[in-house]
C-alpha cells in the first residue's frame, strides 16, 4: 500500500484524511508519527501560501511526497476573519473552545441573516523535484449563536450547514467527509493527480 505523509500535527485533520484516503488505497502517516518533526511557521497571508510552505518544507527535509493542509473559517460579518489566523484567533496558546467563544462574542449583535461563513481548506502536494500542486475547497454555512454537537474538531460546533439543518459537529464522520471543505479539496487534488496520470496507488 502506498504511504503518504500529511504534514500536520492536528489529530482532527489526521482522522479525516485517514478515513477519506482509505477508499483510495493510501495509508496516511502524520507528523505525530515522526519524532522531533519541526514546527513550520505559518508566515503566509493566504491558505495556499501556508499549505505550500508546510508541504515543501517537510518534503525537502525528508525527501518524500508530502501533503499539507492549511484551513480555517472565514466569517463575512468579520470581513473574512479569523481566516488564516483561525488556529490562533484567541491567542497562541488558546484552545478551540477559546476561539469559538471569541467568535460567538464578536457576533453577539449580528442578525441571523448576516451570519454567513465558510470553511476553507487549501491542500498542497509537494514531491521531491516536482512542481507542487495546490487546490482549495470550500464549505458554506452560518455561524450559530451557541455550540451544537460533539463530533469533528475546531470550529465545527458553531458552524451550521443549512442544507442539512445540522451543525458540522452534529454530522457523522462519513457525512462531514462527504461535504466538508477538506473533502472538496481532496477530490480536486485527486482529479488533478488522475489527469497527470500519476495515480496514488502505483501498480
Ligand atoms: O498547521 P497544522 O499542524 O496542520 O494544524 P493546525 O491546527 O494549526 O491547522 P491550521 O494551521 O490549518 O489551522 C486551522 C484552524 O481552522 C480550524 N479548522 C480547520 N478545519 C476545520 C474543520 O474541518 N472543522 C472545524 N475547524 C476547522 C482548526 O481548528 C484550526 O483552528
Ligand atoms: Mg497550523
Amino acid at each position: 500500500m502506498m504511504k503518504i505523509l500529511i504534514a500536520t500535527k492536528n489529530k482532527g485533520k489526521v482522522k479525516e484524511f485517514q478515513a477519506m484516503f482509505e477508499s483510495l488505497g493510501v495509508e496516511i502517516l502524520s507528523l505525530a508519527d515522526i519524532e522531533g518533526s519541526p514546527d513550520v511557521e505559518e508566515t503566509g497571508t493566504t491558505f495556499e501560501e501556508n499549505a505550500v510552505l508546510k508541504a515543501e518544507t517537510i518534503s525537502k527535509e525528508m525527501n518524500i511526497p508530502v501533503i499539507a493542509d492549511d484551513s480555517g473559517l472565514e466569517i463575512d460579518a468579520l470581513n473574512g476573519k479569523p481566516g488564516v489566523y483561525s488556529a490562533r484567533y484567541a491567542g497562541i496558546h488558546k484552545s478551540d473552545e477559546d476561539n469559538m467563544e471569541k467568535v460567538l462574542n464578536e457576533l453577539k449583535e449580528v442578525k441571523d441573516s448576516e451570519r454567513s461563513a465558510r470553511f476553507i481548506c487549501a491542500l498542497a502536494f509537494a514531491r521531491p523535484n516536482e512542481k507542487t500542486i495546490v487546490v482549495k475547497g470550500e464549505c458554506e454555512g452560518k455561524i450559530l449563536r451557541e455550540k451544537r454537537g460533539h463530533q469533528g474538531f475546531g470550529y465545527d460546533p458553531i458552524f451550521f450547514v443549512p442544507h442539512l439543518g445540522l451543525s458540522m459537529a452534529e454530522l457523522s464522520k462519513a457525512e462531514k467527509n462527504s461535504i466538508s471543505h477538506r473533502a472538496v479539496a481532496l477530490q480536486r487534488l485527486n482529479n488533478l493527480i488522475d489527469e497527470e496520470d500519476m495515480l496514488w496507488q502505483k501498480p
